[in-house]
């Protein structure tokens, strides 16, 4: 049976909140791939645990590599990743990731059998022609063009012309593996633009940090050098992109929300999140490193922070970490791909303590920032301005921006997003469908949306399967009473705390 819609709250007053997040989904599914094709044992530190993240683990241990959990905190895993040779005769489900369908076919091609893969029914949708065609073209034998295939090595390498204009990860997926292909990679990509440039630059420095050869110096055109993958010690961002509804709050609400531990240099997509909001309403500040709670220490919890600002700024926020969040985000924030080993590390329990300067923590939220990172404070109005901006580079923000742009008092025009209609779900149908049934006024273009403002109402919001589509209802919900979000436990993609965290951020004051 499936589970009753969620309520979506709706906010009577502006929220105030610290919001710590867990690990980047696409920062831990690279250093989790990159550990296992290492040349010895690795660790990767306060990995995401959600189902993209646990999807990428079976994966990879289907395949040969061991993966040993050291640590688990709110803060997330530490996985000791021991790579081991890569196994035939495996089955892959990659369930809905993205990360998981293009990353590792490109690993499964050097399996010493043939490998099977497939996932959710809407899986199946999602492109992937590209990336097999391109693996063809290497050397690999896949008997279908989507979901479900089977792949079978070897794999020499060498030169390949793609289309990526569906989905960056058809470049990334490659480039991850490429250093072990017996040629390494030449990519050209011919077609329209590539989207998600950001997380093709994830993957670049991700690659460098562990010590692969890649020249990106030609638009369009990547070089990996076949050469050995260094085992390193990894720490993961927060993930951004998850920020994106949290700091939506402070916009709807007229509050604020701060971030802690915003990376000073990151290539994550949801960086962009400061400008955008800016341009929606918002005054958006970095301020120093926050801690939360530092007199907070949970039995068997060394609160010790490394680099951290040790004086609590919390004027009076609210931490809400409702044991999903990141403790000690700070040392996670070294840098995608970082090669740093971490000094000082922090994790908290679950025990909670109330400190003073008007800061409270609820749940188990003791967060700390280190070196190379700040607080990101988001203050709203309660009036939204309407935005016209190309997404293409950050697509995945586009689920938010759009709520936002349901809510605003002028109209919106998102552009760049066509390739939006391989993701999870087709966002902009989607998004169209859905803020129109709540009353809204939503219209697909070919590459985007344009939204104008329009008085909404309550109703049903529907998910489709896709994270963000969910935790867009949500945003919507704060304003418009009676949204019933459908199927919120799909947040668990990559956010499994999310409804806590949504609920903690609107108790705290
Ligand atoms: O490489 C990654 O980690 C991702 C790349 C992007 O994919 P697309 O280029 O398909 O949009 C992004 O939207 C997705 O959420 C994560
Ligand atoms: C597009 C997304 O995910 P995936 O990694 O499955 O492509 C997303 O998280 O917005």
């Amino acid at each position: 049976m499936p589970a009753p819609h969620w309520p979506a709250p709706t906010a009577t007053t502006p929220v105030t909140a610290i919001v710590p997040l867990p690990g980047s989904k696409s920062v831990t599914n690279r250093a989790l791939l990159l550990a296992a094709l290492a040349d010895g044992p690795g660790v990767v530190r306060q990995a995401l645990r959600s189902r993209d993240a646990d999807l990428m683990v079976a994966a990879l241990r289907a395949l040969g590599t061991t993966l040993t959990p050291m640590r688990e905190t709110s803060a997330g895993v530490d996985w000791q990743v021991t790579p081991g040779p890569i196994r035939g005769g495996a089955h892959i489900d990659v369930g809905l990731a993205g990360t998981v369908m293009r990353f590792v076919p490109p690993v499964a091609a050097l399996a010493d059998g043939p490998v099977s893969f497939d996932g959710d029914p809407h899986a199946r949708k999602r492109p992937m022609g590209p990336i097999l065609d391109a693996l063809r073209a290497l050397g690999a034998r896949i008997d279908n063009d989507a979901l479900p295939f089977t792949i079978s090595g070897p794999l020499a390498g060498g030169e390949v012309t793609l289309d990526a204009s569906g989905s960056s990860q058809f470049v990334s997926g490659l480039l991850l593996a490429a250093a072990r292909f017996e040629k390494g990679i030449t990519i050209r990509h011919v077609g329209p633009p590539v989207p998600s440039l950001p997380h093709i630059e994830m993957t670049i420095e991700m690659l460098r940090a562990v010590g692969v050869r890649v020249d990106a110096g030609e638009r369009d055109v990547w070089r990996v050098e076949p050469g050995p993958i260094a085992a390193r010690d990894m720490t993961v961002e927060p993930d951004l992109s998850n920020a994106a509804p949290f700091l939506a709050a402070a916009l709807v609400t007229g509050g604020t929300v701060t971030i802690p531990a915003w990376p000073l240099h990151t290539t994550q997509a949801g960086d962009a999140l400061r400008d955008l909001l800016t341009t929606m309403g918002a005054t958006v500040t970095r301020t120093p490193a926050h801690s939360t709670s530092p007199a907070t220490t949970a039995a068997g919890v060394d609160a010790t922070t490394a680099g951290s600002d040790p004086t609590a700024t919390g004027s009076g926020a609210t931490a809400t970490g409702s044991g999903a969040t990141a403790a000690d985000l700070g040392t996670a924030a070294m840098g995608s791909g970082a090669t740093a080993t971490v000094s000082g590390t922090t994790t908290t329990g679950s025990g909670t303590t109330t400190t003073g300067s008007g800061t409270t923590t609820t749940g188990s939220g003791t967060t700390s920032t280190g070196p190379g990172t700040t607080d990101l404070v988001v203050t709203g109005t309660g009036h939204i301005t309407g935005i016209d901006a190309d997404l293409r580079d950050v697509g995945e923000l586009t689920p938010t921006i759009a709520a936002l742009a349901a809510l605003a008092s002028t109209p919106s025009r998102i552009r760049g997003v066509s390739h939006l209609r391989g993701h999870e779900t087709d966002r902009l149908a989607a998004l169209a469908t859905e803020i129109n049934r709540l009353g809204g006024d939503a219209e697909e273009t070919d590459d985007g949306l344009i939204i104008r403002p329009r008085r909404l109402h309550g109703g049903t919001f529907h998910s489709y399967d896709d994270h963000r589509m969910a935790t867009a209802g949500a945003v919507i919900g704060l304003a418009v009473p009676g949204v019933e979000v459908e199927n919120i436990a799909t947040t668990a993609k990559t956010l499994p705390e999310f409804v806590q965290m949504w609920t903690a951020m609107l108790e705290a004051r």
